[in-house]
């Protein structure tokens, strides 16, 4: 668990992050949103210490940061940013090994974890652990960078944009791999980004940030439901009604009856329902699950939730 409490940051005359405090579970992701400038940076670095807070506190699972050597929160915090940071020179194996040789691991015990965290990014270990990072694609070496942000086993991970460089298709692909490496485990993540897309994707929770402040910390849900601010909604954009529909699974809607034509299935979005209620011309889908037929979702319910976005 991260607590932050009334963290702030100054330079000079100005306040670049204004007593910000939330907490992050453990096992949660939290996605630090904002437009450029907001301090979202800045506010993850003094989590681990890369940036010290002007005031407030950082606590970890209970333990004021200040009191833990900058080492040691380097052992149990990754860290990841965008373009990847890897060193050139170094090979893929050199550099996910990077932090275990730093903790002076048995070699043996390094060479198997590399090779564990390579195969699950989906890198042949014997292809991949002599090249060098220019002699991988954009997206490997961000694999390859997120490999090495986990590899000493931190509990936590914290991430700058850690997918900004990558275009949409693999963007969308990284995301699910973190997002299944993450469940497996069950890493605390503070990620950073500009891209409110990609917090309601992966968050837990969102925390929105502007010009220093915090304006809201909340599930992806409440945000789209309920932002705090003119800024937030503004940030979510104009197809709230649809984003809360694709938060939402066709199986916690199913009514009970029965309807005709092509059934969807039940671990499908509200909002993949909704769309083939509206191209079939349909007022109600069967809906299948394990190829069973566990009942319907009509037209009207979804049009309900997509008015009243509660
Ligand atoms: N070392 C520093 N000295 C002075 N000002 C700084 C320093 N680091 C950051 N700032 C300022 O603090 C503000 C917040 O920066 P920060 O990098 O945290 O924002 P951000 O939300 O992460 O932005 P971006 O999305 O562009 O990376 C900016 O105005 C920046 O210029």
């Amino acid at each position: 668990m991260i607590e932050l409490k009334d963290l702030t940051k100054t330079y000079g005359d100005t306040t670049v992050v204004d007593a910000v405090s939330f907490t992050v579970e453990a096992g949660e992701i939290c996605v630090i949103v904002g437009t450029s400038g907001s301090g979202k940076t800045t506010l993850m670095r003094m989590i681990n210490r890369l940036v010290e807070p002007t005031s407030g506190q950082v606590l970890i699972d209970g333990e004021d940061t200040r009191k833990v050597a900058p080492f040691e929160l380097r052992r149990r915090i990754g860290y990841a940013i965008q373009g990847h940071g890897l060193f050139p020179h170094r090979t893929v194996g050199q550099n996910i090994g990077t932090v275990p040789g730093l903790l002076n691991w048995e070699k043996e015990r390094t060479r198997k974890r590399v090779d564990e965290l390579m195969r699950l990014f989906q890198l042949d270990p014997d292809q991949f652990r002599d090249r060098l990072p220019s002699e991988l694609s954009g997206g490997q070496q961000q694999r390859v960078g997120v490999a090495r942000a986990l590899a000493a086993e931190p509990n936590i991970l914290l991430m700058d944009e850690p997918f900004g460089a990558l275009d949409p298709v693999i963007r969308a692909k990284a995301q699910d791999d973190l997002l299944g490496i993450q469940r497996k485990f069950k890493t605390t993540i503070v990620l950073v980004t500009h891209d409110m897309e990609e917090a309601i994707h992966l968050g837990t929770r969102i925390a929105v940030m502007d010009a220093g402040q915090l304006l809201q910390y909340a599930t992806p849900e409440e945000i789209i439901a309920n932002p705090a601010t003119d800024f937030v909604a503004e940030l979510i954009g104009g197809d709230r009604p649809f984003r809360l529909l694709s938060l939402d699974r066709v199986a916690d809607h199913v009514e009970q009856g029965e309807a005709e034509g092509t059934p969807i299935e039940a671990r499908l979005s509200l909002r993949e329902a909704y769309a083939e209620c509206l191209w079939s011309g349909r007022e109600a889908l069967p809906v299948v699950d394990n190829g069973k037929t566990i009942g319907r979702i009509s037209r009207a319910e979804l049009a309900r939730k997509a008015a009243r976005p509660q």
